[in-house]
Order: structure tokens, then C-alpha cells, then sequence
């Protein structure tokens, strides 16, 4: 956790999800309600084609909804993309960008991600700009420089600590069950956070640093209370209400 920062609690429910899931998000928009919603934000990325009932249903909740990408232009001759002015009609007020799937399912690169953050500023949507390194990336102790580069190349110029949300997953740990340490957690998360506040100054101080990566109940606890751990990105444990309401939940006990 960071000083004075309100942790983001996000699930990214990638291509899951029917208009039978809207149930959950309604649930889950409930079991947001309460007291730990004045300190801890909730969010559900659902697919697109959800997107629009999805922010109907928790219009009187506290539950944000968002994107799982957006194009980098606000319209045009793109079959199949949606644009975040798009996304902003269907009041979803987040945006991730740079997912590792999509790096490896689209082949998109650093600098496209940065276009698409900015096509998210323009909307006035809050991008979850996503990072991390891969297995072999890892074995070759090049961690921290993968970090470096992405962060550096993927974050535009005009990001702030309200428009902007880093998401650290490192690939090996998405839907493996496997987490790293608290120990490599904590030396990621405070690396970004020095490079943060190198090129942003104060405001670096305050943009949110998620964790991801096969975040579940039984983990919770232990890796959102980690410094400059401002939160999750939660794929798999999002799907199931219990789940994610329990990952959230953990912040009871922290916030204590
Ligand atoms: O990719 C993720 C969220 O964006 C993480 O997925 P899992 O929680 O299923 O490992």
C-alpha cells in the first residue's frame, strides 16, 4: 500500500462472459456497497459487448466499470476495434491497455500502447497501462530493465496520478497459479515506483501500482499489504463473485 492512496481493486474477465454474467456484475456491484467503499475503488472490466447494461446495473453502486482496450483512434475505418470515446458513451470510465495478451495476441508494442493511454486521456477514461516481464525474461535477470522499458515507453508524457493506473504482471504468473514472492513483489514495486517519481515528480507519488497474476483469496492479504502494492488486477478470481468480493474484503483487515 501507499500513503494516502486509495487501492483499486479490478477484475479483467478477458473473453468471458455472457449477458447470464450479468448477474455477477450485479452482485457484485452490491457487495461493494458499504463502508470500504469510501477507501478501496472496485472496478469490473467485462467484455465489450457487455459493457453498456453493465454500467446500467451499477449506477447506484460504487462498482466502476471499464475496457479491456480501446483503438488508438477515436473513429474511423478499424472493423472489429472499439475506440475509448466509445467506451466513454457506454459511461465506462476505465480503459486497460497493454495487456500481455494482447502484446503476444496482437502484437502490439510499447509505443501503441502509449497511443491507445492517450486515446484513453482524450475520452477522459483512466488507462490501466500493463507491464511485465515474461518467463525467459525473468530467467535472464533482465526483470527489471523489461520493467524499465515498458514503463518508460508505454506511459505517455501526459499521465497523471487521476488518468493513469500501472498494472505489474508478469506473464509466467497470469493463470499459472503461481505468484512470485513478496520479497520480488516489493523490489518491482518499489522500482517502479522510483522511476515514477523520477519522471513525474509528486504525481508519481500517487499513481496507483497494481499487482497481477493469479491473485486469489487465499494471497490476497498478503500481497496487497506489500509497499507500493496500491491494489489488484485480478483475471480467473474475477469471474466468480465469492472471489473477488473475498479479494476485495481483504482490505478490511488491512485498512484496520
Ligand atoms: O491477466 C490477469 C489480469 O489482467 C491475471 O489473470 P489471473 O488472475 O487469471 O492470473
Amino acid at each position: 500500500m501507499t500513503p494516502d492512496v486509495r487501492p483499486l481493486v479490478a477484475g479483467n474477465w478477458k473473453m468471458n462472459g455472457t449477458r447470464a454474467s450479468l448477474d455477477q456484475i450485479k452482485a457484485i456491484a452490491e457487495g461493494v456497497q458499504g463502508p470500504l467503499s469510501a477507501k478501496v475503488e472496485a472496478l469490473i472490466c467485462p467484455p465489450a459487448t457487455l459493457l453498456y447494461v453493465a454500467t446500467a446495473l451499477s449506477t447506484d453502486s460504487p462498482l466502476a466499470i471499464g475496457a479491456q482496450d480501446c483503438h488508438q483512434k477515436p473513429s474511423g475505418a478499424h472493423t472489429g476495434d472499439i475506440s475509448a470515446e466509445m467506451i466513454a458513451d457506454c459511461f465506462g470510465t476505465y480503459v486497460i491497455v497493454g495487456h500481455s495478451e494482447r502484446r503476444t495476441d496482437h502484437a502490439e508494442t510499447d509505443h501503441l500502447v502509449r497511443a491507445k493511454a492517450e486515446a484513453a486521456f482524450a475520452a477522459e477514461l483512466t488507462a490501466i497501462v500493463c507491464i511485465g516481464e515474461t518467463a525467459d525474461e525473468r530467467k535472464a535477470g533482465q526483470t527489471l530493465d523489461i520493467i524499465k522499458r515498458q514503463l518508460s515507453a508505454s506511459v505517455p508524457e501526459s499521465a497523471t496520478a487521476e488518468n493513469t493506473v500501472i498494472a505489474y504482471e508478469p506473464v509466467w504468473a497470469i493463470g499459472t497459479g503461481v505468484t512470485p514472492t513478496v520479497e520480488d513483489v516489493e523490489k518491482a514495486h518499489a522500482f517502479m515506483r522510483s522511476e515514477l517519481v523520477a519522471r513525474f515528480g509528486d504525481a508519481g507519488k500517487k499513481v496507483r501500482i497494481l499487482y497481477g497474476g493469479s491473485v486469489k483469496p487465499s494471497n490476497a492479504k498478503e500481497l496487497m499489504g506489500v509497499a507500493n502494492v496500491d491494489g489488484a488486477l485480478i483475471g480467473g478470481a474475477s469471474l466468480k463473485v465469492a472471489d473477488f468480493l473475498a479479494i476485495y474484503g481483504a482490505y478490511e483487515a488491512l485498512l484496520d
